[in-house]
């Protein structure tokens, strides 16, 4: 005799699974799902606003793990816990890849498509993203100029504004060469955070003598290939976000005032961490 074909409801029953969850938190409580699934709010009749949306929320959430993962990596270089860094700078490169990649779901958009949407944005744009500006002054490239979108909420406003006086990844790293003896110059371990940062031939002086001697210095080693990783995904974000805006909106000006396309296209020579590149050359 042959027993007969488990059905899905036996499975279920077999396997004990609670059914009834009158007194116990469920996954929806846990994850908040009512929030964010009911917090997506299209203005317009079209049905490609819920990609918009969603590309934008996603990435947003994404990028508060990024922020998460940032700041805790920045205190464990700090407090020369380089292991520790290690493992929240992959997951920070590996998030960045992740945001690289959504750029293909939201090219699914054609500009028909997304000219229904773009009236009812009126002057919203990422540009005044509080949680990008903050990652951007984390990796280091402050300008004073990109705290003004944010004057309005001055809750979001104290967020950029620590972000922007801080020290960044960057300078963290620095400072971590000339508490191991390598010769970073002063001026480059104690500073005003908020100024630009400027590359400098010293600085990369001292990482060269970290690239030309990695098994006395591994650790510093791998902390300039993780930086490396990071900058190199970051660049793809930027480059992506850039052709898909060409390729949707062409060379129209951006919702935030912008030149739109010129204005992303001279984000492309942000360099983040100058002298980790330069000093491939004089390897
Ligand atoms: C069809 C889709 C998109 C278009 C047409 C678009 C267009 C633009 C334009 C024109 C700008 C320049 C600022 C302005 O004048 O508005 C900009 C900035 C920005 N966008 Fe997008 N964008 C799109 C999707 C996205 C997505 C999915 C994200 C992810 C969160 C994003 C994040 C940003 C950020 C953070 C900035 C500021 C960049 C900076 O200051 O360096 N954008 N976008
Ligand atoms: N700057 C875009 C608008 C835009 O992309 C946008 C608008 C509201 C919320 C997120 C947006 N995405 C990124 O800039 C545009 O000029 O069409």
């Amino acid at each position: 005799m042959t027993t007969p074909d488990p059905t899905p409801e036996s499975i279920v029953h077999a396997e004990q699974a609670r059914l009834d969850y009158r007194d116990a938190m469920t996954y929806g409580d846990y994850l908040q799902l009512d929030a964010i699934l009911n917090a997506q709010k299209p203005r317009s009749p079209d049905h490609n606003e819920m990609l918009f949306i969603i590309q934008h929320q996603t990435s947003e959430l994404w990028m508060k793990l990024m922020l998460h993962e940032l700041g805790a990596a920045k205190t464990a270089i700090a407090t020369d816990r380089l292991p520790e860094a290690f493992k929240m700078l992959a997951r920070v490169s590996r998030i960045m890849e992740q945001l690289v990649h959504a750029w293909d779901v939201l090219a699914t958009m054609t500009p028909p498509e997304y000219s229904a949407i773009r009236p009812y944005l009126a002057q919203s744009s990422g540009f005044q993203s509080y949680q990008y500006r903050c990652i951007e002054f984390s990796l280091g490239n402050k300008n004073a100029a990109m705290l003004r979108p944010h004057e309005h909420r001055p809750d979001l406003l104290a967020q950029v504004q620590a972000a922007y006086e801080a020290p960044s990844l960057y300078d963290e790293s620095l400072r971590l060469l000339a508490r191991r003896g390598l010769p970073v110059p002063a001026s480059h371990c104690e500073r005003d955070w908020t100024r630009p940062y400027e590359a400098s031939d010293a600085v990369e002086a001292a990482w060269l003598q970290v690239y030309r001697d990695p098994s006395h210095h591994w650790d510093l080693y791998q902390l300039g290939e993780e930086l490396t990783d990071l900058e190199d995904a970051f660049r793809l974000w930027r480059f992506r976000h850039l052709t898909t805006v060409e390729r949707v909106i062409g060379f129209k000006r951006g919702t935030g005032g912008t030149s739109g396309v010129g204005y992303l296209r001279k984000m492309l020579d942000v360099v983040l961490f100058p002298e980790i590149w330069k000093l491939r050359t004089d390897l």
